[in-house]
């Protein structure tokens, strides 16, 4: 049923047909799925032949090839049986029943529910909110994929919710370090992921939060003000409600850092994801008195993978690669010049690696020199340095070199066009471009 609006169907799409040695066929009985890691060296395509399968929430046409590129892992899932077609080899590939499709799904139902219950009440600010969901759990649980399915099948059902991706380590809006959100209108891509143009991205600079916990928090706070303005404007949004992504830091100061994204956020549901009991509890206790917080504990998916530290770090590589290239090196990236005049970049945060603590806001301005090679700079939408915590980025340079003697900076940007601003950010965040 749909609550927002109409319902999408993707019957009718063909694409051409390409056999090669590798194609294989993998039939997946009802509410099974197929677990897939793509290989590092070459990419993989897919193509659905028969039924309805969908990835993480996003059904995917039938009959079209879809390229997965190298390292990829996902889960291709059917409710009521499907033929796939694989062309290419697999890291690992495993067939499973074992799902928890069906608490997740029923998830969905119950926001579609208070959703609809929003719609049809009164109009007034307070009543008119919808859900606002917070996944949080540990590192490898399952968060992003979750949230993923949330808003697809939220955005299937004509709503659009906003996603919110506080997940510094691993985001998955843009680049590692950014704290962004984004109104989700369509199921998200399962290859290209979430469309950028709208979003609102605010540059950490880091990718853990211990580089900086109060410009962290400032930048959540700075977050939930600017999508508290746009709700009080834009009902629809206001009542699609959020889906909030978290690190897997939920111990001790993450925990801290839970539990002020939780009120920051006003979240009215927490989902807890894997065998969490200490933190179930300490939620629930947090939280006894706040009815308006439900605290809930689902089941992690066996499907998740588990990523080891330099893994991370790739993924982390390929996430910026992507942001220039795109997904499957579609795009273009342009190696292009500055002058040191055209570019003032600035830290955030004093001397950060020494003195944690002290001045975690100030704004100090970087001397160009030849320590901004391999770095990624923020473009600020600043119009002034003191402007620059509060306000949000316009995108990423990738600085390739500083030629001191003709005072110029090469850089690498995804647009070909002149750099909309003057000011930059600098973090610890490097890119070792391959
Ligand atoms: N059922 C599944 N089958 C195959 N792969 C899956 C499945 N569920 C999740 N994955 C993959 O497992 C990896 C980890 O999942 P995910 O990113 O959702 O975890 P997370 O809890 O958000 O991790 P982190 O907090 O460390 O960023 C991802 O690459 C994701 O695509």
């Amino acid at each position: 049923m749909s609550y927002c609006g109409l319902s999408m169907n993707s019957d009718a799409a063909t694409g051409a047909t390409e056999f090669s040695p590798q194609v294989r066929r993998v039939t997946l009985e009802k509410q099974s799925e197929i677990r897939i890691q793509v290989p590092q060296i070459s990419p993989l395509k897919l193509r659905v032949l028969h039924g309805k399968v969908e990835i993480f929430g996003s059904e995917l046409l039938r009959n079209v090839w879809l390229t997965f590129p190298p390292l990829q892992q996902f889960a291709v899932f059917t409710w009521y049986g499907a033929t796939l077609e694989i062309d290419g080899v697999t890291e690992t590939d495993n067939t499973s029943v074992e799902t928890p499709m069906v608490s997740y799904l029923s998830i969905h139902n119950s926001l579609q529910v208070q959703r609809h219950r929003v719609t049809s009440s009164t109009r007034d600010y307070v009543s008119s909110q919808g859900p606002r969901v917070i996944i949080v759990g540990d590192t490898d649980s399952g968060k992003s994929t979750l949230a993923k399915m949330l808003l697809s099948w939220a955005a299937k059902d004509g709503c659009k919710p906003t996603f919110v991706d506080l997940n510094i380590g691993q985001s998955s809006i843009t680049i590692p370090g950014t704290i962004a959100a984004t109104s989700v209108e369509m199921p998200v891509d399962p290859v290209e992921g979430l469309p950028l143009h709208k979003a609102l991205v605010h540059y950490f600079g880091h990718n853990t939060a211990t580089n900086n916990v109060r410009l962290y928090k400032y930048l959540v706070e700075e977050l939930a003000r600017e999508l508290e303005e746009e709700f009080a404007i834009n009902a629809e949004s206001r009542r699609s409600g959020m889906v909030i992504d978290t690190m897997g830091w939920t111990s001790g100061l993450g925990y801290q850092l839970l539990l002020h994204a939780i009120r920051i956020f006003n979240a009215s549901l927490v989902i807890v994801l894997g065998q969490e009991t200490e933190l179930v509890y300490d939620l629930n206790k947090a939280f006894k008195f706040k009815k308006n917080v439900q605290i809930l504990n689902l089941e992690r998916s066996s499907g998740v993978f588990s990523r080891l530290s330099d893994f991370r770090k790739m993924l982390r590589n390929i996430s910026i690669q992507r942001y220039f290239s795109g997904a499957t090196n579609n795009l273009t990236a342009y190696t292009k010049t500055a002058k040191f005049t055209d570019m003032q970049v600035y830290r955030i945060g004093a001397l950060l690696e020494k003195s944690r603590s002290t001045e975690p806001l100030r704004i100090t301005p970087v001397l160009i020199d030849k320590d901004l090679v391999n770095t990624v700079l923020a473009i600020s939408y600043a119009k002034q340095p003191h402007h620059i915590i509060s306000s949000i980025v316009a995108g990423f340079v990738y600085i390739t070199d500083v030629d001191l003697g003709e005072e110029r900076i090469t850089y690498l940007s995804p647009s070909a066009a002149e750099l909309p601003a003057k000011i930059f950010i600098m973090g610890t965040l490097t890119w070792h471009k391959t």
